[in-house]
């Protein structure tokens, strides 16, 4: 079962929150067996708002997070129940075609590997202005001027000389700048951030998510990071659901969850992380 806190929600009721996951299962129905790698898991998340999404290895994290624009691998995903609605509209109801105005638009995604999303064959900056004209129709020389804008934005130094590199003359954390700057060039008011940060070493991890936070404090964005890592929960996000085996096993205000775990699992977790006492 659940466990949710009562504290004092700064969301006031007729203030609903940008993205909800409502009783959401999904399956993956392999050939002899099915994984039931998604049950019953309710989310949701404000404007302006990090819910971090915390579990082990295998617990239903990515499962949940790639149904929001559904983009699990289907088949052998099936859907098999629950609602995920994005400002009033049930996600999983629409056509491919209205799905394909809300992703990258309304709702992108950033994911650990920048290398599996950027095209190695396309120089950085294009890749950028092609995803903006891809979703506003803009002139070649706007998305350009956009695009150099976004570069610069997301901390990339001599962005007029990295526009024009290629993905593999990047340093790791740079090329992760430059998948944060395609996912927000066209401004989403949600980011869906599924490990931004662990392929990169300690130092960069820092300033990435220092990065993300400024953007969302920026553009007021709605964040769901998806984390195995409790020490960048603690430092990055307000609110936190801790997800077991598929199921959500207890979520609330990051500070209260872990000071005061509910769920023997989420104490597991805690005690699983040592660099916690530090932060
Ligand atoms: N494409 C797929 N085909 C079959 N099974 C899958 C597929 N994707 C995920 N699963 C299964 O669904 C379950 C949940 O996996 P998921 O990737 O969501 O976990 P996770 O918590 O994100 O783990 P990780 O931190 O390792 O990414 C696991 O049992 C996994 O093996």
């Amino acid at each position: 079962m659940t466990s949710e806190r009562a504290t004092t929600d700064p969301h006031p009721a007729d203030k609903r929150p940008l993205l909800e996951i409502d009783h959401l299962s999904v399956d993956f129905r392999l050939e002899s067996s099915v994984v039931h790698a998604v049950q019953d898991v309710s989310l949701h998340v404000h404007a302006g708002e990090t819910l971090a999404v915390v579990g082990e290895s295998g617990s239903g994290k990515s499962a949940t997070a790639l149904s929001v624009l559904r983009l699990n691998p289907s088949p052998p995903c099936v859907y098999t129940g629950g609602e995920i609605r994005f400002d009033g509209r049930d996600l999983l109801t629409l056509s491919e075609k209205e799905l394909g105005r809300v992703r990258g638009r309304d709702i992108a995604m950033v994911f650990q590997d920048p290398m599996t999303c950027l095209d190695p064959l396309q120089r950085v900056g294009a890749q950028v202005a092609e995803v903006l004209r891809l979703h506003t129709g803009i002139s070649r020389a706007e998305a350009r001027k956009a695009a150099l804008a976004a570069l610069d934005e997301v901390g990339i130094p001599d962005p007029e000389v990295r526009y024009r590199q290629y993905p593999h003359e990047l340093s790791g954390g740079l090329r992760q700048r430059v998948m944060i700057a395609t996912a927000l060039v066209t401004r989403p008011r949600v980011v869906i951030a599924d490990e931004p940060t662990t392929a990169l070493d300690v130092t960069v991890q820092r300033q990435i998510l220092d990065l993300l936070v400024s953007l969302q404090d920026k553009h007021d964005m709605a964040v769901v990071l998806i984390t195995h890592d409790l020490a960048v929960v603690a430092e990055t996000a307000d609110r936190v659901a801790v997800m077991n085996k598929g199921r959500v096993v207890e979520t609330g205000e990051v500070l209260d969850v872990f000071d005061r775990p509910a769920d023997a699992y989420t104490r597991r977790l805690l005690a699983a992380t040592p660099r916690l006492e530090a932060a």
